[in-house]
């Protein structure tokens, strides 16, 4: 990556150097939180609180970092989380992503607002896992266009945003007067949909303003609710997650309602400030629901330890965000390739210096909180 032709490894380097290539309004959309940052600062002093007690003498000469996710096996210990609007970061945004999740097989979660179509994004990435993030708009037939969409094209899951019934209140970026969707990224899974298509009475190609102002009317429901989860059950048959569970009653609802897996998740702070960080939620939530569904992770994973600590305290698998946006920021699908490569070193070396060789002995007894 540009630094002087030397890697980049600490997280506060990708950050420096990702605000070096990008302009102000777009790095501060990637890097901000909501509010105060509270839950944003929360979310990684959290780790700090936990403390790896390793064991030795184990043999840790032969590791695998492998983990097993609803039926499935992935090779990496952890997925790429769906971030929107990545043509703001790189011109090639999602496919420079999804080129570089090809190269090191590590899963990736597009999100709904790409800057590619699900479609383009797919045909990068081969037979990459893939999940589709979906942001349900108050348009059901259009949110069951995408969702149907996704699974022709090979997503194995439909990750379900649940924490986002309108956008947060983003200080920095109002303060920018930045909005990607209106500055031109995030609509290409619309303006490709028929049914979105059929709604507008010019087509985006003629009048890509107007069609942009249709798209933020519908681009999420707050009159959402559980029993909505049946609508998108009858309309796939792919495995449903619920993004953004904070509370162990969101977790027993979901199972409850049906959900195949939830990610316990603030959003990295950009929703509501103020809420609890993700890992302290974590330990709760999954003395509720292990072993019913799987119990994802996401917001403030930076580096090797933090994946150990996070799979102590019970997650099934973690979403990297974002230093891969970073690394993509700063030199494409190269620097995105850099970012996975360092992590999946580090969670090496972190797994055999706690005295482990697979992800699946990471538990409990391993951690204290100090
Ligand atoms: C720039 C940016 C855009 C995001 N876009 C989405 C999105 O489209 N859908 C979604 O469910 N989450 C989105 N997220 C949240 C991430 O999926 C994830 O929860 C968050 O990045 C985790 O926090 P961390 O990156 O600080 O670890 C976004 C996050 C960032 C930083
Ligand atoms: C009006 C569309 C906004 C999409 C928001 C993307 C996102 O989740 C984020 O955190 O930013």
């Amino acid at each position: 990556m540009p630094n002087n032709n030397k890697p980049i490894y600490h997280y506060s380097d990708l950050e420096k150097h990702a605000k070096g290539t990008l302009s102000h309004e777009v790095f501060t959309y990637i890097q901000s939180g909501s509010g105060n940052e509270e839950t944003l600062k929360d979310n990684e002093q959290a780790f700090k609180k936990w403390k790896i007690k390793p064991q030795f003498l184990n043999d840790v000469s032969e590791r695998n970092l492998s983990i097993s996710l609803l039926d499935e096996t992935y090779k990496t210990p952890f997925l790429l989380a769906p971030v929107g609007h990545l043509g703001a970061a790189h011109p090639d945004g999602e496919l420079a992503v999804a080129r570089a999740a090809k190269e090191k097989q590590v899963p990736y979660i597009v999100s709904t607002v790409s800057t590619f179509s699900l479609e383009e994004i797919a045909d990068e990435l081969g037979d990459t896992p893939r999940w589709f993030q979906l942001y349900w708009s108050s348009d059901q037939e259009l949110t069951a266009s995408l969702v149907k969409r996704a699974e022709k094209a090979g997503y194995s899951a439909i990750v379900v945003t649940i924490d986002t019934p309108i956008l947060g209140y983003r200080e920095a970026d109002l303060t920018n007067q930045y909005f990607p969707l209106r500055a031109g990224y995030g609509s290409a899974n619309y303006f490709a949909d028929p049914v979105f298509r059929s709604r507008l009475k010019e087509s985006p190609e003629v009048n890509k303003a107007s069609a942009i102002e249709e798209l933020l009317k519908i681009v999420f429901h707050p009159k959402l609710s559980w029993k909505d989860l049946a609508f998108i059950r009858k309309h796939t048959k792919l495995p449903i997650i619920l993004k953004g569970v904070l509370h162990p009653n969101d977790a027993i609802q979901a199972v409850d309602y049906g959900a195949d897996g939830i990610i316990v998740s603030n959003h990295g702070g950009r929703q509501l400030d103020g809420v609890l960080s993700s890992l302290d939620a974590l330990p709760n939530i999954v003395q509720e629901v292990s072993g019913k569904i799987p119990v994802l992770f996401d917001s403030g994973i930076r580096r090797g330890p933090d994946v150990i600590k996070a799979y102590a305290l019970g997650a099934d698998a973690v979403l990297l965000g974002r230093p891969y946006v970073y690394g993509l920021a700063i030199n494409g699908q190269a620097g995105v390739e850099e970012v996975l490569e360092h992590f999946l070193n580090d969670v090496d070396v972190s797994l055999a210096t706690a005295g482990k060789s697979r992800i699946s002995e990471l538990d409990s007894s391993l951690v204290v909180k100090v």
